[in-house]
């Protein structure tokens, strides 16, 4: 036997006034949203016909027509009667659209969805109005049916209502078609329904929208002061004398509305997806990762400010305010509704703010020179999914490379090749050295650079791009004289003795700067060698000489000692053998520290002995013949 669900009425009223929406403030939106729609219904039965696209123009309404209007009367009790000239309401319909939930007249029967001249179409905004009151009053008077009798609906918070018929003589019957909603504030939410925060709130979701917009403020003593809240020309489709006075009424509107002044603004013009709107450069770098908070309007009527799901994850670097009709809202309105008409609207609007940057950064100016500047990262990050940004960054990106800044072009044809790291880290290690020897490397360290230089690598497969690491580097520097080999032999012999218990090889090598006293490598330059030695058959020159030593096995670790540094080499010449180990860890301590590494316990103690056999031998010179440990038997 099939069954019917139960529905607890007062729950669902509950849950969806009060837990769909983020904030109270949505009631008046909602509100707002009712009485333009009855507008528009109205028009479209053509019963007296108003133009809802000329707010403030009677005159467009024809003779005796009555303004397209909705008005916002705060009253002295504190409540808020919110007045349309929209189509109204007979006994019939009150009962089937305002008694039922989810019953909406502006939704299509067939397709399900919201008509699209409609804001509204779940059937729901209006119980939105029980986050701030516990009744809701709606009188009306049907425009269709103009004999019909006036009617009065009274909704309650916990799912009652009552609907009756008013009497011709009844003060509460409304005198032009239309409807009046009135709210009394609930206790507590007071400052909801205050004149200030009802102005605020309109002037917000509704300056846009296509009807008039009154606010009316009814003192104790029967005085009303009232004023238009309606800005009825989009501000980016008004006509200005010239370009500039454009921009500047597009940069001050951006302050006023997002709040910074732009370094540019991009037009955005999408007929066929009913969208029009301005993207607003930032004036200040941003992180990829910040949400873009965009002001989208649907019908005029403001969605949201913080709507992120408008433009690629590429146009991090724009704030778009935008008036769109074609796609849909969730049922809070506080977002959008993914779907084809928004990866289409996405794309297209992507496609605009592409085309602009790649124009801007073609022009080479002081402008373009601005906009890379500060949004480099967006040039990246849009190189990276897009053939033509990744050949254009080739050109006017500067990286950070040994030999100066340079686009990958300029070294490219400078130096044949372009060769990079891509870790920071092993950058600040290699750069010191490499610059001495005028070795390009590029630093690919940064968010996206890596990513950048393998996608050159494939765009351009004529063009030797690939990373090395510190140990590539070392392979450049020079070996020593065979002279000064012969004499070091033995000191080099017992420095690596001492510096193998810890897994670290010692190499002597001379190399400028001399100030350097060593390069230390480790195993992540020795993943690195794979990689290199399947790219050495590809380079001959200078570079694949290098990289061709990586056939033979590499320790973990590795010391290369500078030999034309003054305190490495006092650390070789020096007789005694326990001070020369005690330098070599002392050399080996620091290198780690430089390098940026975690000091483990046991190099930290290293450092302490080292350091106190160099201060015991400092104060009691030992024969250097001896060759036992000063712990031992010297004392
Ligand atoms: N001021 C009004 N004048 C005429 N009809 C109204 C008015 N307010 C509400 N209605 C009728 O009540 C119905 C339900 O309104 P409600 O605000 O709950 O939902 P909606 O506007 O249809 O959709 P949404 O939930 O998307 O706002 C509307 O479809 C409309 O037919």
């Amino acid at each position: 036997m099939s069954q019917t669900f139960q529905v607890d009425l007062g729950g669902i009223v509950d849950l969806l006034a009060r837990h769909l929406y983020s904030s109270p403030r949505v009631y008046l939106r909602e509100l707002l949203q009712n009485g333009t729609d009855a507008i528009t219904a109205l028009a479209e039965v053509g019963t007296s016909s108003p133009s809802v696209s000329s707010p403030g123009d009677p005159s467009a309404a024809g003779p005796g027509a009555t303004t397209p209007r909705v008005t916002l009367r705060c009253r002295p009790d504190g409540s808020l009667e919110v007045t349309d000239t929209g189509v109204g309401l007979t006994l019939a319909e009150a009962e089937e659209l305002l008694a039922t939930i989810g019953r909406s007249s502006k939704r299509d029967l067939e397709m399900g969805t919201g008509r699209e001249q409609f804001l509204g179409q779940f059937g729901i905004g209006l119980l939105s109005a029980f986050m701030v009151a516990d009744e809701i009053e709606l009188v009306s008077r049907s425009a269709r049916h103009p004999q019909a009798p006036a009617v009065r609906w009274t909704g309650h918070a916990d799912g009652r209502y009552t609907l009756v018929e008013l009497s011709d003589d009844d003060p509460r019957r409304p005198e032009q078609p239309g409807s009046t909603v009135r709210l009394a504030p609930r206790r507590d939410l007071e400052h909801w329904l205050e004149p200030e925060t009802v102005a605020a709130l309109a002037a917000d979701y509704g300056s846009l929208l296509p009807v008039e917009l009154l606010l009316e403020v009814e003192g104790a003593d029967g005085s009303v002061r009232s004023r238009s809240l309606s800005e009825p020309v989009l501000p980016w489709e008004q006509t200005y004398e010239t370009p500039r006075a454009r921009e500047l009424a597009l940069r001050s509107y951006c302050e006023s509305a997002l709040g910074f002044t732009p370094l540019a603004s991009i037009d955005l013009d999408l007929p066929l997806a009913g969208l029009s709107g301005v993207a607003f450069v930032l004036p200040t770098a941003v992180s990829p990762t910040t949400s873009s908070a965009h002001r989208v309007y649907l019908k005029r009527m403001l969605l949201g400010t913080k709507v992120d799901e408008l433009l690629p994850p590429w146009a991090f670097f724009v704030r778009c305010v935008v008036n769109t009709t074609a796609v849909r809202p969730t049922a809070s309105r506080e977002g959008l509704y993914e779907d084809d008409v928004l990866l289409a609207t996405r794309d297209a609007l992507g496609a605009r703010i592409r085309r602009w940057t790649l124009e801007t950064l073609a022009l080479r100016d002081a402008g373009s020179a601005q906009l890379l500047a500060v949004h480099h990262l967006a040039v990246r990050a849009l190189a990276l999914v897009d053939d033509d940004m990744l050949d254009l960054a080739v050109e006017v990106l500067p990286f950070e490379c040994t030999t100066g800044q340079a686009t990958l072009a300029e070294i490219h044809e400078r130096y044949g090749q372009i060769h990079f790291t891509p870790t920071v880290e092993g950058y600040r290690r290699i750069a010191p050295v490499a610059h001495a020897q005028d070795l390009p490397v590029v630093n690919a360290g940064y968010v996206y650079d890596a990513d950048l230089l393998e996608r050159v690598r494939t765009r351009r497969p004529s063009w030797t791009v690939m990373p090395v690491s510190a140990s590539d580097v070392s392979q450049v520097l020079l070996p020593l004289e065979p002279l000064r080999a012969l004499e070091t032999t033995d000191a080099l012999v017992s420095i690596r003795e001492v510096l193998a218990a810890g897994g670290c090889d010692v190499d002597l090598r001379t190399f400028e700067p001399a100030q350097i006293p060593s390069m230390l490598l480790d195993d992540r330059d020795a993943d690195h060698e794979q990689e290199v030695t399947s790219t050495v058959s590809e380079a001959a020159d200078l570079w694949g000489g290098v990289l061709g030593q990586f056939s033979k096995p590499q320790h973990r670790r590795r010391l290369v000692l500078n030999d034309a540094n003054p305190a490495v080499r006092d650390v070789l010449d020096v007789a005694d053998r326990v001070v020369r180990e005690a330098g070599a860890q002392a050399l080996y301590v620091t290198a780690l520290l430089q390098s940026g590494r975690p000091l483990p316990a046991h190099e930290a103690n290293l450092m302490t002995d080292a350091l106190s056999t160099l201060m015991r031998s400092a104060a009691a010179p030992r024969d250097p013949e001896r060759h036992d440990h000063l712990d031992g038997g010297a004392a």
